[in-house]
């Protein structure tokens, strides 16, 4: 968006305010001085000026906003005029019809601009703080969020189990660690890791009975938790994403790779810290692991 140039608007106000200063010093030449009192009047004018003129300078901080930017602009133009005719009406005694009309259609056009600037102003204001919070939770957002898989991330999956623990509710952890997946990097590549680690989270979210229960929590390790559901049932579920994952063909370019997963699983202790469990889940993966991987392990 082009900007308007910042001279622009200071000519468009001290052009017509120094063509009044002229004005007035040809027409008292003419019409003679007012008494003294008078310039009480003046005086006021002068600070309704100088403040109109402050405004210019503060509006530029809507710049960004260019048409309501210009409505103002253009208000305030008006009402700079109208003080200029005023103050020359008030030093120099000119009083024609031509002098009223001018005055009167200054002062409408100066109040129905500015009312109309600050209808716009309020509706970009309103504009700027509906963009800003939908940011602030599109930031949130991606700061809970795997960049790889789009699951939930390590910090979403702490948050939650410190609800969990504030909450004093049981749960059920399951740690899901792909087997030999080095061997995938090492053979095919850290892309085609990529991949599986992609394939491999949208088969554990779509499989999940919801997907924002599913986080990975580490480089190839995830994690499920799981609430209102017994042990065994969540024994099955694990049993279910083990199968799932082992007859599930990874796709890498041509070639289809196959992999499969171990997994840990481990029901909450009241007052446990989140540690305890995490330890607890995490020792029943390595008894998957150190008993020939491609099993669910459940900590006793
Ligand atoms: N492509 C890819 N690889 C990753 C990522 N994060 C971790 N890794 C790799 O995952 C591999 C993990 O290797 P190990 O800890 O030896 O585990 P493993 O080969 O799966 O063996 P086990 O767990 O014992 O079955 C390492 O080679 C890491 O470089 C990632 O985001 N992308």
């Amino acid at each position: 968006m082009r900007q308007p140039t910042p001279l622009l608007p200071w000519l468009l106000i001290l052009l017509p305010a120094t063509a009044m200063v002229v004005l007035v010093l040809v027409l008292s030449v003419q019409t003679g001085w007012r008494s003294a009192i008078d310039y009480l009047d003046i005086i006021a004018e002068l600070v309704l000026l100088g403040i109109l003129l402050k405004w210019v300078q503060t509006a530029s901080v809507l710049k960004r906003q260019q048409r309501t930017y210009w409505v103002f602009l253009a208000g305030n133009a008006c009402l700079v005029w109208l003080m200029s005719l005023k103050l020359v009406e008030e030093v120099s005694l000119y009083n024609e019809l031509w002098f009223q009309i001018a005055e009167s259609l200054f002062a409408i056009a100066g109040v129905v601009l500015l009312s109309m600037g600050i209808a716009a102003w309020s509706r970009d204001y309103q504009a700027l703080i509906d963009d800003t919070e939908a940011k602030k939770n599109q930031y949130k957002q991606l700061s809970i969020t795997d960049a790889l898989t789009g699951l939930m991330n390590r910090t979403a999956y702490n948050q939650r189990i410190e609800q969990f623990v504030s909450d004093q509710q049981p749960y059920l952890l399951m740690l899901i660690d792909l087997d030999h997946f080095k061997q995938i990097n090492d053979r095919y590549g850290h892309d085609a890791g990529d991949a599986a680690l992609k394939q491999v989270g949208a088969l554990l979210g779509s499989n999940s009975r919801n997907q924002e229960d599913c986080f990975r929590v580490g480089g190839e390790e995830f994690a499920i938790v799981l609430t209102q559901c017994s042990l065994s049932q969540a024994e099955s579920i694990a049993e279910r994403l083990r199968t799932a994952i082992e007859t599930h063909a990874i796709r890498w370019q041509d070639a289809e790779l196959s992999c499969t997963v171990s997994i840990g699983l481990c029901l909450s202790q009241t007052g446990e810290s989140p540690q305890t469990t995490y330890r607890h889940a995490d020792a029943a993966l390595y008894e998957a692991k150190q008993n020939g991987r491609n099993r669910v392990v459940v900590s006793h």
